[in-house]
């Protein structure tokens, strides 16, 4: 399917800025520090939940100065569309996690689907425990589970279709440098 640039263009140039850069950056540098305290003495596992992980990870372990391994997964529910489907896993874990504290890292909580399917994963390959951390959950009654949330949460959002920080608008602001709401969503 050939992609209409000026429509993305578009999309961004209407888009609302719901966080800064310096207020994302800021609640990483927050979340690292809480991480930090947690797990610093658990060797984890920290597993990257491509794609949209990609921008809140690296980010959040250079705020994680103590030894961990890093990796990902690749699991999605959405494949460029506005609202969830079925999971599928692209790629799961390569490496043994039995007995491992596991730490998982995405961009949003929004349902809460996703993080569940791949909690579920690593609890079932034995892992000792399993945390997670989003930069951003999303405000609204249509979580997987009552009271779902991540053990670290970076930022919460209204409830609209948002890009950017790694969170795509058909595949493309993943780079946008700020939290954007789509218009009319
Ligand atoms: O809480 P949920 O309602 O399950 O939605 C959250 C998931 O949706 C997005 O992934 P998507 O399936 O769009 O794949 P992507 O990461 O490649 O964008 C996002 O990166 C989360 O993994
Ligand atoms: N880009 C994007 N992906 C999502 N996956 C689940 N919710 C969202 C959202 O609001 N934006």
């Amino acid at each position: 399917m050939s992609v209409d640039l000026d429509h993305i263009r578009q999309v961004m140039e209407e888009a609302d800025c719901l966080y800064n850069e310096q207020q994302i950056e800021d609640a990483i540098a927050t979340m690292g520090h809480s991480i930090t305290e947690k797990l610093a003495d658990s060797n984890p596992l920290v597993f990257c939940v491509m794609n949209g992980g990609l921008v809140i990870t690296g980010k959040l372990l250079t705020h994680m100065q103590f030894p961990l391994e890093a990796s990902y997964v690749h699991a999605t529910r959405y494949r460029d569309q506005l609202t969830g489907g079925r999971l599928e896993w692209k790629v799961r874990p390569s490496q043994s996690i039995k007995g491992r504290t596991v730490l998982i890292i995405d961009d949003i909580l929004d349902e809460g689907h996703t993080l569940d399917a791949i909690i579920d994963f690593c609890k079932e390959e034995g892992a000792a425990s399993v945390l997670t951390a989003v930069l951003v959950d999303k405000k609204h009654d249509r979580k997987a589970r009552p009271g779902l949330k991540a053990d670290f949460t970076g930022l919460e959002i209204e409830d609209r279709y948002i890009f950017g920080y790694g969170l795509d608008y058909q595949g493309y602001w993943r780079n946008a440098n700020g939290i954007y709401a789509l218009k009319g969503h």
